[in-house]
């Protein structure tokens, strides 16, 4: 099938990559000239495990191709996808500029009936407003079809070519033949193609994702719980999360979630709520434990310098939002950097993929380390910002030989707290003893 993806960012690159790679015939379309011509030359924008070898292949057998041109992009596409942006507007409530633009724009260039495919995370009613838009200047039949991205980043590969489920919201039985021919590759495991409205669709994107956020802020407040009753998360976590009604995913206590997606799709769907005359509040609620926990070793860490922390120099171990990405969009070690830059501290930081982004946002205001070890030389304190395997097993030898004092604010429990004990460490955890 020959396919066009709009907005070739994260879930567009996937959503392309992972087609060509079953068989379509893929363009994906971007206005960033500059990423556009990187990828022509065979460079992938992103750091996302496994998707470079697939890109490469399909793009050197010519199923993947480039272009700033959106007719030139859509030429001859039965299934267009729209993978645009949609940040949150001043109000919270999702932008939907760059959508609708597409969808203007799209209108008189339709050739032949064409499925347009929503894959951007919208709001309730988004696919009405997308098939109005279009309608303006169509001429031939077409359909906007809502059909949401649950991919994770870090193991998008694996989420998209093997999804537990595939969301599609539309009335028309001639777009669901398309979209069962698109997807029939990728739901032979089992996992089943769930068909709904297109509003439910909307809503059922935004209803998984404040869930999994609402779980793991569940987790956060039981942890800081623990702290005060003496308690520990991790063992609660386990003792939860064998009940296979709560199940064991997305119960990991730490420093708020973060990410490109949580903290904005709870902000609009609150938002949606309020223009509904309905008061969310869980989600209120979530919000508001999220912003206090990002930043919750803070206070620990001025508690233990006796509230002076000038000219302290703190090592920081991780600084994407989590591993296996360099994606920093709101990553809690950014709020952890200012607040410690703002005491009065020297931040030496250290991850393996997100130097680069945070140079772009953080500028000089840290001092970026070739290595883990090399963050930790004379330093005050280590902070564990990001679970990256390598930190899980460090050398605790040369980092004994490294740091001034033996202490480590752990935002991720990545140590056991008899380890901690015998090795003579101050560890501070979430929701664990303090050793
Ligand atoms: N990042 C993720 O893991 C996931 C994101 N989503 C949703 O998917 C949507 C896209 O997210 P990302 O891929 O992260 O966005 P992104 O910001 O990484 O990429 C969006 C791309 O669209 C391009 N663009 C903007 N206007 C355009 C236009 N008029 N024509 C062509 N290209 C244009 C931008 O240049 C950029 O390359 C959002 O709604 C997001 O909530 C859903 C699931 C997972
Ligand atoms: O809509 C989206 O963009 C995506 O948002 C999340 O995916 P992602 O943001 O890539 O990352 P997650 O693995 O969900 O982690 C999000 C945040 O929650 C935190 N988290 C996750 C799990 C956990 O147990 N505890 C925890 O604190 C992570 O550290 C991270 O900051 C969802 O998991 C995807 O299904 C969805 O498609």
């Amino acid at each position: 099938m020959k396919i066009a993806v709009v907005g070739t960012g994260y879930v567009g690159l996937v959503t392309g990559t992972c087609f060509a790679e079953t068989g379509n015939q893929v363009t994906c379309v971007d206005i960033d000239e500059n990423k556009i011509e990187k990828m022509r030359a065979g460079e992938i924008p992103i750091y996302e495990p496994g998707l470079e070898d697939l890109f490469l292949r399909n793009s050197n057998e010519g199923r993947l191709q480039f272009t700033t041109n959106l007719a030139e992009g859509i030429e001859g596409a039965k299934v267009i996808f729209l993978a645009l942006p949609t940040p949150p507007g001043e109000d919270g409530s999702a932008d939907l500029k760059y959508i609708l633009k597409v969808a203007n724009d799209l209108g008189p260039l339709l050739k032949d009936y064409t499925v347009i495919i929503d894959k951007s995370t919208v709001p309730v009613g988004t696919s009405e407003k997308v098939h109005a838009a279009i309608s303006k200047g169509a001429k031939v039949p077409f359909d906007v079809v809502s059909n949401p991205e649950f991919l994770r980043e870090g193991v998008a590969v694996e989420d998209f070519m093997k999804p537990d489920r595939v969301v599609i919201g539309t009335k028309s039985e001639r777009a669901k033949e398309v979209m069962n021919k698109l997807y029939a590759p990728l739901v032979r495991q089992g996992n089943p193609i769930i068909f709904m409205d297109e509003r439910s669709a909307e809503m059922t994107k935004y209803a998984a994702n404040a869930f999994l956020a609402t779980k793991i802020t569940f987790m956060n407040e039981i942890a800081n719980l623990c702290e005060l009753v003496g308690a520990n998360v991790d063992d609660i976590r386990k003792g939860i999360g064998t009940d296979s009604r709560i199940g064991k995913r997305f119960l990991f206590a730490g420093i708020g979630y973060g990410g490109s997606c949580f903290p904005k799709d709870v902000q609009a769907l609150a938002k949606t709520s309020l223009e509904n005359d309905y008061k969310f509040q869980i989600l209120d609620a979530v919000m508001n434990v999220n912003e206090q926990q990002k930043t919750k070793l803070i206070p620990a860490v001025q508690e233990f310098f006796g509230n002076n922390l000038k000219g302290k120099k703190i090592a920081m171990w991780g600084l994407a939002f989590k591993p296996y990405t360099d994606d920093i969009r709101e990553a809690p070690a950014l709020y952890n950097i200012d607040s410690l830059i703002e005491a009065g501290c020297e931040v030496h930081v250290y991850d393996p993929e997100a130097m680069k982004n945070v140079q772009s946002v953080v500028g000089n205001k840290v001092t970026y380390c070739k290595n883990p070890y090399e963050c930790l030389q004379d330093a005050d304190a280590l902070l564990i910002m990001t679970e990256w395997p390598q930190f899980r097993t460090p050398d605790f030898d040369k980092m004994e030989s490294l740091l001034k004092n033996k202490i480590i604010f752990d935002g991720r429990n990545l140590y056991e707290l008899d380890q901690m004990k015998e090795m003579g460490y101050t560890y501070y955890s979430i929701g664990r003893e303090r050793v």
